[in-house]
C-alpha cells in the first residue's frame, strides 16, 4: 500500500501539488490520469524523493529515502531517456543490479523479459524510442519490487508493446504489487486500470474503482430503434424522459433504466427493432470531472 498525505509542491507562487492524499492498493493496476500540467510527474517525483514538497508519501509505512535497498522495493520508470547514450543496455542494468546487489542472472532475466535479449550489447544512443521505454521498464523491475512506479510507459511503443505493457502490469497486480502508472491515453487506462487517481491542477479530483469513477461523472442512457421514432419521442417525453434523437429510426433516453423505456413502448404500442443499454466511456467521465481544471488545455477550434 502507498499511502499520500497532504503531499504539496509549490514552484515560486504556483503549486504544481496541492494537498495531495491517496491511499494506492496492492494486487491492482492504479491509472494516474490529470490534464496537462495536472502534476502527475511532480507527484511522481515526490514519491521517489526526487524533489522536496511538504506532506508524506509511504510505502508501508516507510519514507522511499528510509527504505533499505530501495532498487529491491520500488521500481521506478520516470524519462526513458534518462540513460547514457554510449553504454550498452546489459552495462545499464548491470549498474542498476550492482549497486543493490541483485545478480547478473536477473539482469538477463530481465532483458528477455522485455525483448532486448538480442540487442543488449548495443549503445542506447541507437535505441528507438520504444526500445529505451522497454529498457527503462527493464530498470524498473531488475529488483524484482513490491511497488511499481511508472510515468507513461507505453510513451514511443507500437501496438504490440503496447500490449505487452497491459499484460505485464496485469501480471505484476495479480503478484500482489503496487502498480502505480500515468498515461495520456484514456482508453489505454480503461482497459488497463482497476483504480484510478484523478488530480487537476494539481488537486486530487477522484481516488475510487474505474468502474465507480464513470458511474459518478457520467450518465448511463437506454438507446432505442423504432420504425416510429417521432410518436415514440412524443409519448416518452409526456411520461416524464428526456429524449433526443439519434438518427432516422432511434432515439437517446436519459436513463439507465432498460426496462422502463421497453414497457413505455409496450404501453405506447410502439414497435422496437433494437433496444439497449449505452454506457458511457472513460474518456467521457475525465472530460467531465476535469472541465474546471483545464490547466493547458486548448479552446475547441
Ligand atoms: N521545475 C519546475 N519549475 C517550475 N515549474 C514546474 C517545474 N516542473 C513542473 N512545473 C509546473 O508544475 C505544474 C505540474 O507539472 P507536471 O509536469 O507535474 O504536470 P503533468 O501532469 O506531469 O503534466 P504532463 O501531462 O504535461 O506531463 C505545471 O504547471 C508545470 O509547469
Amino acid at each position: 500500500m502507498i499511502t499520500i498525505r497532504e503531499l504539496t509542491k509549490r514552484y515560486g507562487n504556483k503549486l504544481a501539488v496541492h494537498d495531495l492524499t491517496c491511499t494506492i492498493r496492492p494486487g491492482v493496476v492504479t491509472g494516474f490520469l490529470g490534464p496537462n500540467g495536472a502534476g502527475k510527474s511532480t507527484t511522481m517525483r515526490l514519491m521517489l524523493g526526487l524533489d522536496r514538497g511538504e506532506g508524506e508519501v509511504l510505502f508501508n509505512d516507510r519514507r522511499y529515502r528510509d527504505l533499505p535497498n530501495p532498487v529491491r522495493s520500488v521500481g521506478a520508470l520516470l524519462d526513458a531517456g534518462a540513460v547514457h547514450p554510449g553504454r550498452s543496455a546489459h552495462q545499464h542494468l548491470r549498474m542498476i543490479a550492482a549497486g543493490a546487489g541483485i545478480s547478473e542472472q536477473r539482469v538477463r532475466e530481465v532483458l528477455a523479459a522485455v525483448g532486448l535479449d538480442e540487442v543488449r550489447s548495443r549503445r542506447v544512443g541507437g535505441f528507438s524510442l520504444g526500445m529505451r521505454q522497454r529498457l527503462g521498464i527493464a530498470a524498473a523491475l531488475v529488483g524484482d519490487p513490491e511497488y511499481v512506479i511508472l510515468d507513461e510507459p507505453t510513451n514511443g511503443l507500437d501496438p504490440e508493446g503496447v500490449r505487452w505493457i497491459r499484460s505485464l502490469l496485469r501480471n505484476l497486480a495479480d503478484e500482489g504489487r503496487t502498480v502505480f502508472v500515468s498515461s495520456h491515453l484514456l482508453s489505454e487506462i480503461a482497459q488497463l486500470a482497476d483504480d484510478l487517481v484523478v488530480i487537476g491542477e494539481g488537486r486530487l479530483i477522484a481516488a475510487q474503482p474505474v468502474r465507480d469513477f464513470i458511474a459518478a461523472h457520467t450518465r448511463t442512457h437506454v438507446v432505442v430503434r423504432t420504425p416510429d421514432p417521432e410518436r415514440f419521442r412524443k409519448w416518452l417525453q409526456q411520461a416524464g424522459f428526456q429524449v433526443e434523437p439519434e438518427d432516422v429510426d432511434a432515439l437517446v433516453v436519459d436513463t439507465p433504466n432498460a426496462d422502463a423505456v421497453s414497457s413505455a413502448a409496450r404501453q405506447a404500442g410502439v414497435a422496437i427493432r433494437e433496444l439497449h443499454t449505452r454506457r458511457s466511456s472513460l474518456e467521457d467521465a475525465f472530460f467531465n470531472a476535469t472541465a474546471n481544471a483545464t490547466t493547458y488545455r486548448g479552446e475547441a477550434a
